[in-house]
């Protein structure tokens, strides 16, 4: 490169059709000036605890991972965040409710790609104030008591909430990817692996073992500096089942096929079904029978089966966005189940449990 190439401004486009960038604080700088307290620290590394307690089957109880397929709007989710505590503090001695805190979206083509990206959500992708608003809203659940998950899609943003997490997700378009599989390697948390979109579970299987091995890669570090991050494996993975092309994965028979499919890979039977995208159709009508059919299973003893997804906002189905005023507490991604089913569907469980 020539020297007059490196002088050139950060905001300016080399050529026409080249990118522009605009600097962000570093995870470091986010994390000092949002802070969070030895206390909630405290109960998230508790929360940890009980997540890798019921996946190593030393914990009877059912994860459920339950919330809006994204979060949008700060006032709804955190009246989500309010039900759901309460109703956790009724039923964890059956569910470990961790609610989904979901700030960015794997698009299969484009589309609005999470409040960390776009918050005010007009196409402007304000993310300095998007992580700095997910941020914020995350240590909002975390005073509420809740453990939070999300899916971890950008490896870079990943450094702004891994401190806050309990759970983490690596999506069905990006389990196959190398790059998430080395971050995983690294983070001191349980993280699911969805099987692919193709419905196989080959693709997670693989990155399970990838993950739980050493790994230097690229990468940035707290200050924001490219760097050889050196790994030391994640032993807290499992397998999601969450449908494919061919449909859902979750009867008993793709089960005990999911549950080969890890044994072949020398890796315990740990499985979590997630109720919604293609076990559900896309539709969050049909997430109840999901669940039920699922929680049957596991009542008939299978107890490879360590936790379920819901997809879930205050009231039921989703909304297009850029079609005029939204409606409040409605998904703008997937359809969601309402509330009221939601917390009928979670109470029963705990019942039967
Ligand atoms: O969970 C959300 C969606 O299923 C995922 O982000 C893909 O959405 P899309 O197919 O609408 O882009
Ligand atoms: C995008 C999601 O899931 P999947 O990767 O299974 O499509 C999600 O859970 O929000």
């Amino acid at each position: 490169m020539q020297a007059s190439n490196l002088a050139l401004p950060l905001t300016q486009p080399a050529a026409a059709n080249a990118s522009v960038s605009q600097r962000l604080p570093s995870p470091h700088l986010l994390k000092q000036q949002m802070p969070l307290s030895s206390e909630l620290a405290q109960q998230v590394h508790a929360h940890r605890q009980a997540v890798r307690a019921i996946l190593e089957g030393r914990d009877p109880r059912l994860l459920v991972i339950v919330g809006p397929c994204s979060i949008h709007d700060p006032r709804s989710a955190l009246e989500y965040a309010d039900r759901l505590a309460a109703l956790s503090r009724e039923v964890d001695d059956k569910l470990l409710l961790v609610m989904r805190a979901y700030v960015e979206k794997p698009r299969t083509t484009v589309g609005w790609k999470g409040l960390a990206y776009d918050p005010h959500l007009d196409g402007s992708d304000d993310m300095h104030a998007g992580i700095a608003l997910s941020r914020g809203l995350m240590l909002g659940m975390l005073e509420r008591g809740l453990p939070i998950a999300t899916e971890l899609l950008q490896p870079m943003a990943a450094g702004y909430f891994d401190d806050l997490l309990s759970w983490a997700a690596i999506g069905a378009r990006t389990t196959e990817s190398q790059i998430h599989r080395e971050m995983v390697s690294g983070l001191e948390l349980p993280v699911g692996f969805k099987n692919g979109t193709d419905g196989g579970v080959a693709i997670a299987t693989d990155a399970m073992r990838s993950a739980a091995a050493p790994h230097r890669h690229f990468g940035m570090d707290a200050q924001g500096y490219p760097a050889i991050i050196e790994t030391f494996g994640n032993p807290d993975t499992h397998l999601v089942l969450r449908g494919g092309h061919k449909g859902p994965n979750y009867d008993a028979d793709s089960i005990a096929l999911a549950r080969q499919g890890l044994a072949k890979a020398g890796l315990a039977a740990r499985i979590m079904v997630d109720c919604s995208h293609a076990n559900s159709g896309k539709d969050p009508a049909r997430q109840p029978a999901v669940f039920e059919d699922v929680l049957n299973q596991r009542l008939a003893g299978d107890t490879s089966i360590v936790g379920v997804m819901l997809e879930g906002h205050l009231f039921d189905g989703c909304q297009a966005l850029g079609k005029g005023a939204l409606k409040y507490g409605v998904s703008i991604t997937d359809g969601c189940l309402g509330w009221d089913s939601t917390d009928a569907l979670l109470r029963r469980a705990a019942d039967q449990l």
